[in-house]
């Protein structure tokens, strides 16, 4: 691999993803289509299966123990669980930002970027590597605050700040897509205005995918929207899914206006 070429931009499709954990079905042929290039929100209740979904698009389900699902998931065309790729090939194609910001906090700033590197099998030379650390935290929003303290620990971050070094931790892999699991949630709201510029400026190069429970955000950040709900002990399933501003503006289902209307949930 070469650290300096950009990545091709690349389309995530579900095709009736349905998810169990053990006799439990908690989604029930869930399929969507998450263009290139694009911010896809992933909305709903607590326990629709939101999650769940975002760790079948990376093979993160199958670690968990009784966990089991079926359907396909495609990468640009190619089945992300073909048995002849690597799980690593998917976790470095599919990066993920999770809820709680957790860098390695013992391990400097610098080498948690490139720590993705080593996980996957990538050598760099000292230059690639300063050029790519100085890349991903630029593109992560946080460059200007740690260029001068790049052999500090991670851990001696803010909670907005290390959460910026785990977005450039992912980048340094040069994911074709990123997955986000509310990665504001555990923010103030000036941490998450700057996660969400952040997510607006990766946009165009990075299919990006978040779970939030916050409405405003998914209208601020997402051009794409989807709306899962889990009714009565049902497994969860998408209502509906469509571009933010028709699903905000004129859902087509009640529950999806009730919802981001803030009338349950
Ligand atoms: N490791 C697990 N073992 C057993 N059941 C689980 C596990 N993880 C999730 N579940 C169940 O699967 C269902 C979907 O959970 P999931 O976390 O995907 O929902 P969610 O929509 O992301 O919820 P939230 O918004 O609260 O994070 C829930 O009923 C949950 O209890």
């Amino acid at each position: 691999m070469t650290l300096t070429m950009p990545p091709a931009l690349a389309d995530l499709e579900a095709r009736s993803i349905s998810a169990w954990f053990g006799e439990r079905k908690v989604l029930d042929r869930v399929s969507l289509v998450m263009p290139a290039g694009t911010v896809t929100a992933l909305i709903g209740p607590s326990g629709c299966g939101k999650s769940t979904f975002l760790r079948i698009l990376n093979r993160m389900h199958e670690l968990i123990p009784g966990a089991s699902l079926a359907g396909e998931v495609l990468l640009s065309g190619q089945d992300v669980y073909d048995p002849a790729r690597k799980l690593t090939d998917a976790r470095k194609r599919i990066g993920m930002v999770f809820q709680k910001p957790n860098p390695f906090p013992a391990m400097s700033i610098y080498d948690n970027v490139v720590a993705g590197l080593k996980l996957t099998g990538v050598r760099a030379r000292r230059a690639e590597k300063d050029a790519l650390v100085e890349e991903c935290l630029t593109k992560a929003g946080l460059w200007p605050e740690v260029r001068d303290r790049l052999k500090q620990p991670g851990g001696a971050l803010s909670g907005g700040q290390q959460q910026r070094l785990c977005i450039a931790r992912s980048l340094a892999v040069r994911p074709d897509v990123l997955l986000m699991d509310e990665p504001c949630s555990a923010l103030d709201p000036t941490s998450t205005r700057r996660i969400e510029q952040t997510i607006a400026e990766l946009a165009h190069e990075v299919t990006i995918v978040i779970v939030t429970h916050n409405m405003q955000q998914a209208a601020r950040v997402s051009q794409q929207c989807a709306f899962f709900l889990a009714e009565q002990g049902t497994p969860g399933v998408i209502v509906e899914a469509g571009p933010t501003k028709r699903i905000f503006e004129s859902p087509s289902d009640t529950r999806t206006s009730d919802y981001v209307h803030g009338r349950f949930g």
